[in-house]
């Protein structure tokens, strides 16, 4: 059984319809990357697997369990964590105390009083912050961090009610070249050691085609193609699609 199972889904904003009938398949431990032009659908998709839009059609399953329309909390609480393209961290809090409050979230005490998080689970805080090569930075606050780790400790932070799905919006947005395939190449290990199933919208093809196992295509709120990074880079309908976005097809070297 897939791990998310997408069945005709559709979502219409006024007369814009921005998903159409998109049905699609995802596996634990499995990366699937989801890219389009402008427009495509590609974050109405997302929010509608997030709970953040409730699809006007189609089912939405998280391991086999139909969660269409659950309010966003809910389908959290099911195991969908989720990382934004903006990551967000307390800036105030130090590195391993964002963590911990990640930790009270999802123990449900996320009222405990503030002061509280320094001393909540932090073993555990450490131990994820291990897992994202963030450990050595533990008591820095956040505010004093490149982007780039800011992303690994949000990633951290996502990790810490041990989700089956990670649901990543434009994850390298912002980042360096180097710095954005370094985190998928993160994601990826830590996907493969926990069978945790990733979604990710990406504009970065270096990503799509160096990092993603499987790849799905939306155009005009419908899927054109979906497979393998190189049978989407072979298919010409995929080819013709981005032509004239100014995005290339291309693993740059
Ligand atoms: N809340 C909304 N109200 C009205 N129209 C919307 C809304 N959200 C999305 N749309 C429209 O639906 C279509 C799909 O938008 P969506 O944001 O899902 O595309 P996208 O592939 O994520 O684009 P981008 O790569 O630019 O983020 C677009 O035509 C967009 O203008």
């Amino acid at each position: 059984m897939s791990l998310l199972q997408i069945e005709g889904i559709s979502k219409s904003f006024g007369g814009v319809q921005a998903v159409r009938n998109v049905s699609f398949g995802l596996q634990a431990g499995e990366l699937l990357a989801l890219i389009g032009p402008n427009g495509a659908g590609k974050s109405t998709t997302f929010n509608m697997v997030g709970g953040q839009l409730a699809p006007d059609s189609g089912r939405v399953r998280l391991a086999g369990r139909d969660i269409t329309g659950l309010p966003p909390r809910a389908i959290w609480r099911l195991g969908v964590g989720r990382t934004f393209q903006i990551a967000q961290t307390f800036a105030s809090l130090t590195v391993a105390e964002n963590v911990q409050m990640a930790l009270l979230s999802a123990d449900r005490r996320i009222f405990a009083w503030w002061s509280r998080a320094a001393a909540h689970r932090r073993a555990d805080a450490l131990a994820l912050l291990e897992q994202v090569g963030m450990r050595a930075q533990a008591d820095r606050p956040c505010s004093e961090l490149a982007y780039g780790d800011v992303k690994r400790v949000e990633l951290a932070m996502a990790l810490a009610h041990g989700p089956r799905l990670l649901l990543m919006d434009e994850p390298t947005a912002g980042m360096a070249p180097g710095e954005r395939v370094a985190l998928m190449q993160l994601a990826r290990c830590i996907a493969r050691e926990r069978q945790m199933g990733v979604l990710f919208t990406e504009h970065s093809m270096d990503v799509v085609f160096g990092q993603a196992d499987r790849v799905a295509v939306l155009v005009r709120g419908q899927l054109l193609a979906e497979g393998t990074p190189q049978q989407i880079r072979d298919d010409a309908r995929v080819q013709q699609a981005y032509l004239g976005t100014g995005l290339v097809l291309e693993k740059s070297a």
